[in-house]
């Protein structure tokens, strides 16, 4: 058989299977039933099927939004009833399952059913709590798709950042479904007399965890008081009026990852809740919700254990399926060079490809954005017009928390309409953000709990699609896949010398030795001196690099409780480090507490070499 046929029957045969994987995948994902026999209104189900289409209307070309959903997923086939039923929901489901919709779509379709239709002065009937900007918008955008056919029932946010007044005229106007962060939620609860929430039926808290994680416990039960939402109280009825006068408040609580904090969430905002999601041996809540403590409290003080509710920090999480997870071994002053030829061998082997790099600090993101959107292709025998072609040829993107708010807008929504592209993140990126597409993560700086692992992996093989996800591990660090198998996820290796391999320099093959190391490899040895060259070439890009060192260092500093004995400073060599910032020394910047720590690695590190030659000496 010649080889073109034989290549053609591969690609077939190829082609068979992925198409047998995907359909296996989405079964997984997908429910055998329609919307309509959920029980939701036939335009709602209208709205959610069908493809995006534009209509031309009396000359003018009108677009008509329809989500182009064919069925529910299943974790909205499961939701969606109970929700319908008024009954406060705890959910808990994987990543990218379309947890948005199972929670909107009930809620719209009982505020369409109101008779008469609900007014604008009537004001704000579901609230949506996000601990995000980006998550603010996300779900926000979604509503305006959903509320197409509804032109009565207006959607809204506020979110921290934007113009209060603004905000304030609009809340007057009146939102009947208002999208909030908290801290902003409870400045207008206290500030803004003519925002009006007495017609409040719905209070959703989506991804609770963060949003307790982000310390906005407080203000949540301060939120729960004003609107008499809090379990433990008795709500006076009376200041109800008409419309919800006959109907129960009904709360619901979501995310991917529920912790111990988020019992005390559930406790004091949820009454007698449904769980979904959850294992059946996860206990129901306990009906008489005594002894309530407060949110801002220590995890480990919270709870008996009679009355937990959700995953304790030891129990599995759930990920798509369809996740191909993996680990790179780097030490320490080879990561730069690792994560550069990494994303270079990956561009270059798809034309279109999306991948979103994690990183811990907005420091180390501005630095790593400014040397990639620089950093030119390395080739001794290039001509000029490949002088001046970058290492990396994708659109690149950065989000961070010290971003203005329209800039980070301006990102978020470019990289989702991208089919090739590049995003240098902080972990603002890593929550419910739905960018679609994305086929690969690097986690580039550990992420500290498993938690967050989850939700970042959680950016790619969304709603069955296929995904990868790299984790960088220095050698010192690799007691982290142990922690990270607690809770039931595993990770294989990824052959990064075979990466570095292919790569020919100078314009040639290498040849190079098998079993080389890392750090001695060729390609490393000479990236690593360009890399370094250019940064300490302009003084900008220097002072950028050195400031995401401290703030890196800082930041490695910070992980908390069990994570403080894998991720210790004192283990890692500054100089490495530096190495890692395209830096030839370490830059003295850092804070005296680090140089103590470093003097005292080296003094530790002198006698266990002194030990160590005695023991030799003794041997010989
Ligand atoms: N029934 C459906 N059919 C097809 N696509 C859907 C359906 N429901 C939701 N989606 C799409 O699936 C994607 C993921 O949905 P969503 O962001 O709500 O997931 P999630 O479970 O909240 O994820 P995360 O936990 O990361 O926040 C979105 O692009 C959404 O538009």
């Amino acid at each position: 058989m010649d080889k073109r046929k034989r290549r053609t029957e591969e690609t077939m045969e190829e082609n068979k299977v992925k198409k047998a994987m995907s359909k296996a995948e989405a079964s997984q994902v997908f429910a055998s039933c329609s919307f309509s026999s959920l029980g939701l209104h036939p335009n709602l189900c209208d709205q959610l099927r069908g493809l995006s289409l534009s209509l031309l209307h009396r000359h003018a070309s009108v677009h008509v939004y329809r989500m182009g959903f064919e069925a529910p997923t299943l974790i909205q086939a499961q939701a969606i009833p109970v929700i319908l039923s008024g009954k406060h929901v705890l959910v808990n489901a994987a990543t990218g399952t379309g947890k948005t919709v199972a929670y909107l779509a009930p809620i719209i379709h009982h505020l369409q059913e109101y008779d008469p239709r609900i007014q604008r002065s009537d004001g704000t009937f579901a609230l949506v709590l996000v601990p995000t900007h980006e998550l603010c918008m996300q779900v926000y955008e979604i509503l305006q798709k959903l509320l197409h056919r509804f032109h009565w029932i207006v959607p809204g946010y506020i979110m921290g950042g934007e113009n209060r007044s603004k905000e304030k005229a609009r809340l007057r106007k009146g939102i009947s479904i208002l999208v909030a962060t908290p801290g902003r939620l409870l400045d207008h609860l206290k500030n803004t007399t003519s925002f009006v929430y007495s017609n409040l039926r719905w209070i959703i808290f989506d991804e609770a965890d963060m949003i307790l994680e982000l310390g906005f416990g407080k203000d949540i039960e301060e939120i729960l008081e004003l609107l008499g939402s809090r379990q433990n109280e008795s709500v006076s009825k009376e200041k109800q009026i008409s419309k919800i006068a006959e109907f129960q408040r009904q709360n619901l609580l979501l995310s991917a990852t529920l912790n111990d904090k988020v019992n005390n969430l559930a406790k004091i905002s949820l009454e007698n809740p449904i769980m979904i999601g959850l294992d059946d041996k996860m206990l129901q809540i306990s009906p008489s919700l005594e002894g309530l403590k407060s949110l801002g409290s220590d995890v480990e003080n919270e709870l008996e254990d009679s009355e937990k509710i959700v995953r304790s920090s030891n129990d599995e999480y759930k990920l798509p399926v369809q996740l191909f997870q993996r680990y790179v071994k780097v030490p320490c002053g080879s990561r730069l060079v690792a994560l550069l030829s990494i994303l270079k061998s990956l561009f270059e082997r798809e034309s279109s490809y999306k991948i979103v790099v994690f990183f811990s600090t907005c420091n180390a993101v501005d630095f790593h954005y400014s040397l990639l959107s620089e950093f030119p292709s390395l080739s001794k025998m290039q001509s000029e017009a490949e002088a001046l072609q970058l290492f990396l040829k994708c659109k690149l993107f950065r989000l961070h928390g010290n971003m203005k708010h329209e800039d980070r807008r301006t990102t978020f929504q470019s990289f989702k309409t991208e089919k090739s592209a590049l995003l240098l993140s902080t972990d603002v990126a890593a929550r419910g953000l739905d960018f679609p597409k994305v086929r690969c993560i690097i986690q580039y700086d550990s992420p500290g709990e498993a938690t967050e692992y989850v939700h970042r992996v959680g950016r790619t093989a969304r709603l069955g699609e296929r995904g990868d996800s790299l984790l960088f591990l220095q050698p010192v660090e690799m007691d982290y896949l142990r922690e990270l198998e607690k809770h039931g996820v595993s990770l294989t290796e990824y052959p990064l010398l075979k990466v570095f391999d292919s790569f020919p320099l100078y314009s040639q093959k290498q040849n190079v030795k098998k079993f080389v190391s890392v750090e001695m490899h060729p390609w490393v040895l000479n990236l690593q001196k360009t890399l370094e060259s250019f940064v300490t070439a302009e003084p900008q890009r220097k002072k950028l690099a050195k400031d995401a060192f401290c703030s890196w260092v800082r930041a490695y500093t910070a992980h908390r409780g069990e994570l403080k004995s894998i991720f210790m400073v004192k283990k890692l060599h500054l100089g490495h480090v530096a190495r890692s910032f395209a830096l030839k020394e370490q830059p003295s910047l850092v804070g005296q507490s680090f140089q103590i720590q470093s003097k005292k690695r080296k003094r530790d590190q002198n006698q266990k070499g002194l030990s160590k030659k005695r023991k030799g000496a003794r041997k010989s």
